[in-house]
């Protein structure tokens, strides 16, 4: 059986066409493997992981553009060479960072040059983005002054609670006051006058609307996961209209994990003259992330396989990626029946609850998440170390979405930690959804069989 196995992807979603993917006769889903997985190929890879226990270092190569070639710049290797205040430095030691990342060594000294300039961040995930325009936002504010100088946005009601409690943390010996602008978190007619705003963009414009939030002294104004807060299909449109009213001084910091193209060209008009910081596209996702497959016959197979895994696996956290809110729904029910403390959460629920939920699998209540793209982006639990692709993440057309993927999969392997992706692939779209991320991202993507759960078993446990 070929059929269109035969034939490359010929077409990706992001508008380029991706390196042609070499025909691999035993990668497809359909076709009976003339070779599966080459055991002690992995076993020695694993080995080598294991030669090396500690954290990897963050470390990867980023290229800085900066806006004035007549500008000098350096990286620090300490925190102490960015000359913060003393109470920051005591917050940034008290969370136990010894050293700056990649990201925060090249990131840092740039955003807190004077005068301020803009700047577009991009490094992978978990490597340490928040810190960066966090020790930046809390350099700047006056504390005497009672007024909002700084806003942060970001896409998900979790993502902004998340980010405020790494800033309440990191500015805990400092007297920066912070608020939350969610849905449900500021009440009618309540005047917001924290030193930082961290919010979703349609409550903050809300709050600006209702002139609840005075925006005219803020001089930082970060946009966190910032493809996506620019999306034109997306929350593009809110994020100008709170960049219009933004104080035209204001410093622009826009910062993520993934630069498509074509947002890059818009991202530099939103955020004019700003220092750069990007990565090659073969470094877009990181190596602590081992990424695998597996050929499921149908969707029905799909549930049994997942079953099949965690009735065998004893996994720390994980989080599993689904495409509709009716298939969390149906898997939640499923695994929940089967003993599982499992956690689901999507755009059906309301405020309280997805507190409650994510709350219950920060803190380790529930072993499994459960969710779809909503927490694709950001959220930072370090014990999560397998992420299931239940359904290949695809865009509002359908079309494989890569940055989604590198996002999802970047919710374990955090700060240098080992971590294990899992795609589902059920036919044939799926399949080559799979096979034209692969390409995108320029890495290999290992199948496991299905039909031995004792070698799924002997694979995960050695990488989980
Ligand atoms: N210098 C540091 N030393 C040790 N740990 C750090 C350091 N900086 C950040 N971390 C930790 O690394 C983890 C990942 O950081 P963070 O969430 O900021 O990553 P990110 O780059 O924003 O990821 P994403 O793209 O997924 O949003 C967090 O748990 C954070 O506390």
């Amino acid at each position: 059986m070929s059929g269109w196995g035969e034939t490359n992807v010929k077409e990706s979603s992001w508008g380029k066409d991706p390196e042609p993917t070499p025909i691999k006769k035993e990668s497809s889903w359909a076709d009976e493997p003339t070779e599966t997985i080459k055991m002690d190929q992995l076993e020695k890879e694993i080995k080598e992981i294991k030669k090396h226990p500690h954290l990897a270092e963050v470390e990867h190569d980023v290229q800085v553009t900066l806006a004035d070639s007549n500008d000098i710049y350096h990286s620090v290797s300490t925190f102490e060479d960015l000359k913060l205040k003393e109470e920051l430095l005591k917050g940034v030691y008290a969370m136990g960072y010894q050293k700056p990342s990649k990201i925060q060594a090249t990131a840092l000294p740039l955003l807190l040059a004077d005068p301020p300039k803009n700047m577009i961040g991009q490094s992978q995930a978990g490597t340490g983005k928040t810190a960066a325009f966090s020790l930046n936002i809390l350099s700047r504010i006056n504390i005497a002054q009672k007024t909002t100088q700084a806003l942060v946005i970001a896409p998900a009601r979790e993502l902004a609670r998340q980010i405020l409690d790494n800033l309440r943390e990191m500015g805990k010996f400092t007297q920066v006051v912070t608020s939350l602008a969610v849905p449900g978190a500021i009440e009618r007619g309540e005047k917001v006058s924290a030193h930082v705003v961290v919010g979703t963009p349609g409550t903050v414009m809300e709050l600006i609307k209702k002139r609840q939030l005075d925006v005219s002294k803020i001089i930082v104004f970060v946009l966190d996961e910032a493809d996506s807060m620019l999306d034109q299909q997306g929350l593009g449109d809110t994020s100008v209209r709170i960049k219009n009213v933004m104080p035209k001084t204001c410093q622009i910091v826009l910062f993520s994990a993934t630069f498509p193209d074509h947002v890059r060209e818009y991202a530099t008009k939103f955020a004019v003259n700003a220092n750069t910081i990007s990565l090659k596209q073969e470094e877009l996702s990181v190596d602590s992330i081992k990424q695998f497959y597996m050929d499921c016959k149908n969707e029905q197979h799909k549930a049994e396989i997942l079953s099949s895994i965690y009735d065998l696996l004893t996994i720390g956290q994980s989080i599993i990626f689904v495409r509709t809110r009716r298939t969390a729904d149906y898997l939640q029910k499923r695994m929940t029946d089967e003993g599982h403390s499992v956690s689901s959460l999507h755009g059906d629920f309301e405020g309280a609850d997805r507190d409650k939920a994510i709350d219950d699998f920060r803190e380790g209540r529930s072993k499994v998440l459960i969710t779809t793209n909503v927490l694709a982006r950001g959220i930072d639990i370090l014990q999560v170390n397998l992420v299931i692709n239940y359904d290949m993440p695809v865009d509002k057309d359908m079309r494989p979405d890569a940055e989604t993927y590198i996002h999802r999969i970047g919710r374990t392997g955090r700060f240098g930690r080992q971590g294990v992706s899992i795609n589902f692939c059920h036919d044939k779209r799926s399949f080559e959804e799979m096979k034209a991320i692969e390409s995108y991202i320029g890495r290999e993507i290992i199948r496991v069989p299905t039909d031995n759960i004792a070698d799924i078993e002997k694979i995960l446990k050695k990488e989980i």
